[in-house]
């Protein structure tokens, strides 16, 4: 894959039963960029995500992840079913086992892909210093051993992290709130916080669903600084679902765009604002009426 990309999604295909949710979905998204993957109610947004993070497995497809300085396989880190190939090939058979047995989501979180949810899912008697110091669990000195004897090392990890808390709760401007419980925050809070939770485990790419999702436009237009910041000043590529055009337009040097399960337009923001197929899948719109998104 090209240092430049970051991500790579190839004929990426997820069925349920009888409902094929995505069909041959293909689409790069560049390192250091702002993306959005967007289309109408259930054109499957968030089942591209859900195979991304690894709370589905893609039916079939490659998801290549560039960062941590190696190239990731989100499929197989997964555990993918085996092949007859592996019982000719023992370090092919192991290789799959290995997964099957300890594979998981967590695998790609630690691979550099960390997300947000549409449902915002905080722990929210936990207050919001807890949550991310949650978050952060798979990265901290989690020895018993030098959690019993409290060592220097133990007590630096548990100092770093809470620096790294301090530091994304500024970033979001939540430091006022750290000791607060996190289903005390605003709707509006709450979705800046679970931001920081998703940058707390030091991603290279960040998913972000529907951020703006029940935001008022002052909210809207913090976030869309506050994705700026990410992109600008800590090197994180962002990918966003979202249903507001205005931020999309705004914010994204990429879109990608679904209906149906299917890709029908890829490109830069004014090409997609003036793309017939892309209006006519948002507005129901004939392709040669004169609609603009
Ligand atoms: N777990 C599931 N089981 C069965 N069908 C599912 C499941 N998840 C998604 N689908 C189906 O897949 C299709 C795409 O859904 P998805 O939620 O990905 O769309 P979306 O583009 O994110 O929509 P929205 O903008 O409304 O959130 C829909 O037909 C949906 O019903």
């Amino acid at each position: 894959m090209s240092q430049e990309n970051i991500l790579k999604v190839e004929n990426l295909v997820m069925h349920f039963g009888g409902i094929k949710a995505l069909n041959d979905v293909t689409f790069d998204i560049k390192r250091g960029s702002v993306s959005a993957l967007i289309g109408p109610n259930g054109a499957g947004k968030t089942t591209v995500f859900n195979c991304l993070t690894g709370f589905y497995k893609a039916t079939g497809g490659k998801i290549v992840l560039s960062a941590a300085g190696k190239e990731t396989s989100i499929i197989k880190v997964l555990g993918e079913p085996f092949q007859v190939s592996d019982f000719f090939s023992p370090i092919a058979f192991f290789g799959r086992l290995k997964y099957k047995m300890f594979g998981g989501s967590h695998l790609v979180n630690r691979a550099g892909l960390s997300r947000t949810f549409q449902n915002i899912r905080l722990f929210k008697e936990m207050s919001v210093v807890e949550n991310l110091l949650v978050a952060q669990h798979m990265r901290v000195n989690r020895s018993l051993i030098s959690g019993i004897l409290n060592t220097k090392a133990y007590q630096k990890s548990e100092e770093e992290a809470l620096e790294r808390v301090f530091y994304w709760l500024g970033v979001v401007d939540l430091v006022d709130s750290a000791n607060r419980l996190a289903g005390e925050l605003s709707y509006g809070q709450q979705r800046r916080l679970e931001i920081a939770r998703a940058m707390c485990t030091n991603p290279e790419i960040v998913c972000l669903d529907e951020p703006a999702a029940g935001l008022n436009p002052s909210e809207t237009e913090a976030l869309t600084k506050m994705i700026r910041v990410l992109r600008d000043e800590h090197n994180t590529t962002v990918l966003l679902i979202e249903h507001d055009m205005g931020m999309v337009m705004d914010i994204s040097d990429y879109i990608v765009v679904l209906d149906h399960g299917e890709v029908i337009a890829k490109g830069g923001p004014d090409d997609i604002k003036n793309n017939p197929k892309v209006i006519a899948a948002y507005l129901g719109a004939e392709e040669d009426e004169e609609v603009t998104l």
